[in-house]
């Protein structure tokens, strides 16, 4: 699990520089090292919104300078800045919280199709979809019936293949490219983990026993609910062609939401 560490960035904006189209920032990163807390000033560039044209090269002076390093040359740091997300990751959310509902978890699973609808919509596949990816900006409070709020995080830098098994399609092991298709896999693994409250599919399995649980075309244990165990095995099917498009994806989540599952296992979710 990612440590989430202090950065502290003081605001201290100075005029953009002349001819440059960045705000700059004075700030220091604190790190800390065998128990010793190391800080060193950085400066931070940011691209001024009204410059956002310009990013590619932006980019390039960037990773140009990380590329090289001489005592003479500026040193240049590889870091993302994101918005913070209130709640973090949802893997460990759901893994530490004991009373989220069935049909918070519901929520949550059409919140991420959508996202992904909007993905397929522009032809973009993310790559790394799953519960470690989804940043829970509001928990939703049961009693007031307020909703959960998901952000789809950035598919990272993706790691050993054989690691990412359940989640990364069995194609992408052969062709080793990103389709589309391969988010719809990925978003059954996902289904699967929100409704095992956090844990990780196949997760006591060593990398040879998940390869082969590929190469035996194995499937994930079915959950009782037996109309969203039919949804996650449509997205977890060998073949891609035959995963479902995104809209029915959110068609059949909603049919879901007004299933009587909800009411017959309702006593499961009254608070304890
Ligand atoms: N305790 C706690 C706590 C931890 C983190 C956040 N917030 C946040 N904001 C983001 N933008 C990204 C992330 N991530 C965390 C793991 C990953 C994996 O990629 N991302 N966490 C809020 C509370």
């Amino acid at each position: 699990t990612t440590q989430v560490k202090q950065l502290s960035i003081s605001l201290q904006s100075e005029s953009l520089g002349q001819g440059s189209f960045t705000h700059i920032f004075r700030g220091s990163k604190t790190d800390q090292r065998d128990g010793v807390t190391h800080s060193t000033e950085v400066l931070l560039k940011v691209l001024d919104a009204n410059h956002k044209n310009c990013w590619e090269s932006f980019f390039e002076a960037a990773s140009l300078m990380s590329q090289i390093s001489h005592k003479h040359l500026l040193l240049v740091y590889d870091i993302m800045v994101q918005e913070f997300v209130k709640h973090g990751a949802l893997d460990l959310y759901l893994k530490k919280s004991t009373s989220v509902s069935v049909s918070w978890k519901l929520d949550v699973a059409k919140q991420l199709a959508c996202a992904l609808n909007f993905l397929e919509e522009k032809n973009i596949a993310h790559g790394n979809i799953c519960a470690k990816n989804l940043l829970l900006a509001r928990e939703g409070d049961p009693s007031t019936d307020n909703s959960p709020f998901i952000k789809l995080s950035d598919p990272g830098i993706s790691m050993a293949l054989l690691d990412r098994i359940p989640w990364v399609a069995p194609e992408v092991l052969n062709t080793l490219e990103i389709e589309l298709e391969c988010d719809k896999w990925s978003f059954g693994s996902t289904l699967w983990e929100i409704f095992n409250n956090g844990e990780a599919p196949l997760q006591g399995l060593d990398p040879i026993h998940k390869q082969q649980f590929y190469e035996h075309f194995s499937n994930l244990p079915a959950l009782e609910w037996t109309e969203l165990a039919d949804l996650i095995s449509q997205c977890m099917q060998y073949q891609p062609e035959l995963r479902p498009s995104c809209r029915s994806i959110i068609r059949q989540l909603n049919s879901l939401i007004t299933s009587d599952y909800e009411i017959l296992h309702a006593s499961d979710t009254l608070p304890k």
